[in-house]
């Protein structure tokens, strides 16, 4: 009995120490849980739905090659609104006007910021461009140096005569290339009269030959395709090694140099013997160096700017203006080949107004409303930058019930906004005609077509791309007629898109020209 007794009172004593043992287990694993799920520590915190992810790398994986695509995949799933995790950032997915809203327009602000990137660090002089910039003093003085005094409406009204210069050229091109062959590469045709454009506006000559060691093009190419790499030392900080070990930090810094030097030689070229101002002209015929380079000798932009923001903010218009605007006129000619009604109707409005000139002027083009409206459905269905530029939260911001902390990168899948049902009829058609007597524009107002952005981080090159893509447009479809390689009916065009920051065809676009006479 005694004995009995005795296992009696050990078992009461094991439990006795094993209750409150088991209810501080209890308690930990609640409380690791709510922590787990609300990472600021609060159980009020509620997060946007998450599809399921890997360990370390996050969501990485389902962003397979055109991430644009998959994203939308995912958000039918998940919701307009969706947070992701690439390796160890958080990631907001934004798939709806209605969200976009709410933070390129109502909590513009908190999401005023740029992640950063090893990528843009090496290539844009440590962030010191205007798109990359974190958001701050230094970034308002130059967006606004920019969007005052090299994009305004005036500056880019003067450069017209450039515009239709190189439009001249790029007719006579077309016609050389025809004396051999009808096969008429339009891809490369409007990569170069986009780049000589920009290139005389931004540094007063083309820079077309080999003149300075490699051609500007090809270093401008690799430029632009390093731009487009993702670095997964980005998002997963114990793998930064991986960028010295792959190479790509040496092939950023030695891009970085030669176009440090090459634009070096371009400041270089501006000034005089003795370091001012080689020469004055009118202001009129000023281009952007000349401009940068005036304002500094001034001292009239309101804060010290030194040689390598002039560089910086040069740079800024080949990262950001050639490749967007050469990827509309691309898309826009697909998209006209693949329908022959559109590009006949386009080219009736086109000719009756030009009425037998030699070639389109821009005062013609202000009555040219179905140009306008090819242009805008082509940047409905192909935005260039389909997920825009990253922003990241400075702030924790609240978006119809979901908690956004700071430190949360957002990208907007303008292509699917562009493609959703809820705001377009017969979203994935090429209808110009929707655009004809509606007031829907790209100027980051009507958050249903938003290609160039909104709020404080919009494009500031919005009115120099469409005097570029009008102009360019409206004569190669006045001064010729197009057709699809032989044999190709229209609607099987290929649509191949390439990957990268800024999506254009993966294919050059060939097509078979045979001029009309005017
Ligand atoms: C069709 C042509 C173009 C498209 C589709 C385009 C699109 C964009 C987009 C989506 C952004 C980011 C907007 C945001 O975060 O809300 C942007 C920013 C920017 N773009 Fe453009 N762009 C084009 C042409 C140009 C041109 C021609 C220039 C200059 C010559 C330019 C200069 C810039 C700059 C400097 C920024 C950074 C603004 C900032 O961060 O504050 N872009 N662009």
């Amino acid at each position: 009995m005694s004995t009995f007794l005795q296992f009696l009172e050990q078992r009461v004593t094991s439990i006795s120490l094993l209750l409150p043992l088991s209810f501080t287990v209890l308690t930990l694993v609640v409380i690791y849980l709510i922590f787990k799920r609300s990472p600021m520590g609060s159980i009020d915190v509620l997060l946007p739905p998450s599809p399921p992810r890997l360990p370390v790398i996050g969501n990485l994986l389902q962003l397979g090659m055109h991430p644009h695509r998959s994203l939308r995949s995912l958000a039918q799933t998940y919701g307009p609104i969706m947070l992701l995790r690439f390796g160890n950032i958080p990631v907001l997915i934004v798939s709806s006007a209605e969200f976009a809203r709410e933070i390129m327009k109502s909590h513009d602000l908190a999401f005023a910021n740029r992640p950063k990137s090893i990528v843009f660090e090496k290539l844009l002089y440590n962030y010191k461009d205007v798109s990359t910039a974190p958001y701050g003093e230094y970034w308002r003085q130059v967006k606004s140096l920019c969007v005052m005094n090299l994009l305004s409406n005036k500056r880019v009204q003067s450069y017209r005569s450039v515009r239709e210069e190189e439009v001249v050229h790029m007719i006579e091109k077309i016609n050389n290339f025809l004396s051999s062959s009808s096969l008429v590469n339009l891809s490369q045709i409007f990569s170069s009269v986009t780049n000589d454009i920009v290139c005389r506006v931004a540094m007063g000559r083309k820079y077309s030959g080999k003149d300075e060691g490699r051609s500007f093009k090809e270093l401008l190419g690799e430029f632009v395709e390093l731009l487009g790499v993702v670095n997964v030392g980005d998002y997963i900080p114990w793998l930064k090694w991986l960028g010295r070990v792959s190479g790509l930090v040496r092939r950023l810094e030695k891009v970085a140099k030669e176009f440090d030097s090459f634009l070096d030689g371009v400041v270089e070229e501006h000034l005089g013997r003795d370091g001012r101002l080689g020469y004055v002209q009118s202001e009129e015929k000023e281009d952007f160096v000349d401009v940068l380079l005036r304002i500094q000798e001034e001292n009239t932009a309101g804060f010290p700017i030194d040689r390598t923001s002039v560089k910086a903010i040069i740079l800024d218009t080949f990262a950001a203006g050639t490749h967007t605007t050469f990827t509309v006129l691309e898309w826009a000619m697909t998209e006209l080949l693949r329908h022959p009604e559109v590009l006949k109707k386009l080219q009736k409005e086109v000719r009756e107004i030009a009425n037998g000139n030699s070639f389109v002027t821009e005062d013609d083009m202000s009555q040219m409303h179905y140009l306008k409206a090819v242009i805008k459905e082509t940047l409905r269905l192909h935005p260039p930058i389909p997920l825009l530029v990253p922003r990241e939260s400075t702030q924790h911001v609240q978006i119809k019930g979901f908690d956004i902390l700071p430190g949360t990168q957002v990208f907007i899948n303008v292509w699917a906004i562009g493609r959703a049902h809820e705001s377009w009829d017969q979203p994935e058609v090429f209808r110009p005609e929707r655009f004809l007597n509606c007031a829907v524009d790209f100027r980051g107002h009507d958050f249903n077509l938003i290609p160039f952005g909104s709020g404080r981080r919009s494009c500031p090159g919005v009115e120099f791309a469409f005097s570029v893509d009008q102009v360019v447009l409206a004569n190669i479809v006045y001064k010729f007629n197009w057709a699809s390689p032989s044999g190709s009916k229209g609607e099987d065009l290929d649509t191949s898109e390439s990957t990268g920051i800024t999506v254009h065809r993966k294919f050059p676009l060939n097509a078979i020209a045979t001029p009309y006479p005017c």
